[in-house]
């Protein structure tokens, strides 16, 4: 029987300065996963039985192979903990991806949801959002991108604190989640992670703001932009971010804005001093873009793990991304710019 559905899955950016793995917002780009089984098309030479095409950033570098390409190991992981070892014979799936990869707009957390999703609807397991997002969270381990790419809007989440054997099976190496050629089978996870990993808010947001993201014509993983963080931090430091969150989170809400009060809200001192290191520029463009240079930006950071630079604002969008772009390319980096909304419905399927 042959069966058709899309996923759409937003970007999102997360941290939003002093919410660090903790703050993200959907943004109104959208990964596309275009899904129809029909017996009638020749999968036999892969693995699982998809045959996968996929168009976007870098397109040359994602593999279409079902057990390497991160949005179907995905879902083969969720399959796997629901009984279901395969996508049915003749499952061509193609992916539209608008969302640069490795640049701080959530590409892998939009992947990954993706993917979850796509298991779900592959084995009909019927899984809410909520249970959803534990999957997710063995693969990607911190809760802001996911959160904000499946339930949309801007999201602030905290992670519960497990019984140790819960601990033990949450932190499993990725490999035995995503296996590799190498992995042995008896290691591969195929039984479901525990219930009610993470707990989520979704905020209020002003419908005047705007996202204007400056995105660098480079990658930084997010692995490497997390291997230079700190393993432990002052207290002043961390002081300083939590003033700012409780803040920043309601002063996003206001639908007339308080510039300087967000602009100052959305410093922080635990990741983006560390990752500028690896983003020429980024100290400068901190530092210099104001609301008072810029009338209309409430405030700037690092979107995620960079290099992407997102600037909140009401107007000016056009100013502030070419004063951006300038200091940038003063610090040889060239960078092209999009002017972003909310995505408020997170990730949603459609059949046809
Ligand atoms: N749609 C996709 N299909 C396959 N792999 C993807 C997709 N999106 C992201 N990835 C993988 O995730 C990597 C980027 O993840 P990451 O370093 O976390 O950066 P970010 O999430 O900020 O874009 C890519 O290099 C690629 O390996
Ligand atoms: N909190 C994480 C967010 C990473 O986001 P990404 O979009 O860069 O994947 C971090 O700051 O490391």
């Amino acid at each position: 029987m042959s069966k058709s559905f899309q996923l759409k899955v937003p970007a999102s950016s997360a941290n939003i300065g002093p919410g660090f793995d903790v703050l993200g917002i959907g943004l109104n780009l959208f990964l596309e996963i275009s899904v129809n089984v029909d017996p009638s098309i020749d999968t036999s030479s892969d693995p699982y039985n998809v045959k996968l095409s996929y168009e976007g950033d870098l397109a040359e570098n994602v593999p279409l192979s079902s057990d390497r390409n991160l949005v179907t190991q995905t879902a083969l992981y969720v399959m796997r903990c629901n009984g279901v070892a395969s996508f049915p014979n003749g499952t061509h799936i193609h992916v539209i991806n608008p969302i640069p990869l490795g640049r701080g707009l959530g590409s892998s957390g939009a992947a990954i949801v993706g993917g979850i999703m796509l298991g779900n609807e592959i084995g009909g397991f019927k899984l809410s959002k909520v249970r959803m997002l534990d999957y997710c969270l063995l693969i990607e381990r911190h809760p802001d991108n996911i959160a904000a790419a499946m339930l949309g809007g801007f999201v602030g989440s905290y992670l519960n604190e497990l019984s140790s054997e819960e601990t033990e099976a949450k932190n499993l190496p990725l490999e035995y989640v995503l296996p590799k050629a190498s992995t042995p089978k008896d290691k591969y996870l195929s039984t479901p992670p525990p219930q009610n990993i993470g707990q989520y808010v979704q905020y209020g947001f002003s419908t005047k703001i705007k996202c204007v993201a400056v995105i660098p014509n480079f990658e930084v993983s997010t692995d490497d932009s997390r291997a230079v963080l700190p393993e432990s931090y002052n207290r002043q430091d961390i002081v300083y971010n939590l003033q700012r969150i409780a803040v920043l989170t309601t002063a996003l809400t206001h639908e007339t804005p308080n510039n300087r009060l967000i602009y100052e809200a959305m410093k922080d001192k635990i990741h983006q001093p560390y990752r500028s290191t690896l983003i020429p520029g980024l100290v400068e463009v901190l530092s210099s873009i104001t609301p008072d240079t810029h009338p209309g930006l409430c405030g700037i950071c690092l979107s995620g793990a960079g290099p992407t630079i997102l600037c909140l604002a009401t107007e000016g969008f056009e100013e502030i991304a070419s004063s951006v772009m300038k200091l940038l390319a003063g610090a040889g980096v060239e960078s092209s710019w999009k002017l972003l909304t909310l995505a408020y419905d997170g990730a949603t399927v459609e059949y046809q």
